[in-house]
């Protein structure tokens, strides 16, 4: 990956953190303050953010779903950071072994579904096309480093078990939420998206980015 190559721009595929983001009924809504103003330090503004880790684009840590799992700052951050493929996903209502069977996921260390939940970062949706086990086990098994996904939660939004999320961090799996995919084609991209390195935390807000991978003429 060249971080450098100008002729193809990262897209930024997070969604914009303010007050007016979505977060999970009952849960820390994002707040930014000016903390401390200039005219008070006498040289600069410091902001301060309150926010549950899981507003926004975030990743999830193990811990999340299991007191002994590991947290953000002990994933492997490869996971994070590589060829990542889009998937328009957005005709099934649920994400299992039947769908993937018939998506083209040969060698996709990391994938990308669009679902047919519309992107609107201000508005938690009512339900999400969850992921279910057997989903979850094929993709573990396909040897995915990474899933990521348009909306809130990989499992339904009234879920207590959680599975998809158990299955997946089980495997070795680490899971994106939140990402903006509506206007990029399906197709193979660069992707990074990387935690913040917060000790003990159970998930991180991301600023996820993608490029298309260049075409076989170089142009
Ligand atoms: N599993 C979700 C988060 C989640 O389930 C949640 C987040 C905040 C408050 C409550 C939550 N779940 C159950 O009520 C996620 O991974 O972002
Ligand atoms: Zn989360
Ligand atoms: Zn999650």
């Amino acid at each position: 990956m060249n971080v450098c190559d100008e002729s193809r721009p990262w897209i930024d595929i997070s969604q914009p953190l303010n007050e007016k983001t979505a977060h999970w009924p009952g849960d820390t809504p994002f707040s930014y303050e000016t903390a401390l103003t200039k005219e008070e330090t006498g040289s600069v503004n410091i902001g301060r953010m309150t926010t549950s880790l899981h507003s926004g684009t975030h990743a999830d840590a193990p811990f999340h779903v299991n007191d002994r799992g590991a947290g953000i700052l002990d994933l492997d951050l490869h996971a994070f950071l590589g060829l990542a493929r889009i998937v328009d996903v957005s005709n099934a209502s649920v994400l299992d072994e039947k769908l993937f069977r018939t998506l083209d996921l040969d060698g996709t260390a990391r994938l990308l579904l669009k679902t047919s939940v519309p992107n609107r970062p201000e508005r938690f949706p009512e339900a999400v096309p969850a992921l279910t086990e057997d989903g979850a086990l094929f993709l573990a098994e396909l040897g995915l480093k990474l899933l990521g996904v348009d909306v809130p939660s990989i499992d339904p939004l009234d879920s207590r078990e959680v599975q998809a999320h158990h299955t997946l961090f089980e495997t070795g799996t680490a899971v994106l939420e939140n990402l903006m995919l509506d206007d990029l084609p399906d197709g193979d991209y660069e992707l990074i998206a990387l935690p913040l390195p917060l000790q003990g935390a159970d998930g991180s807000p991301v600023r996820a980015v993608v490029r298309p991978l260049p075409n076989e003429k170089g142009d």
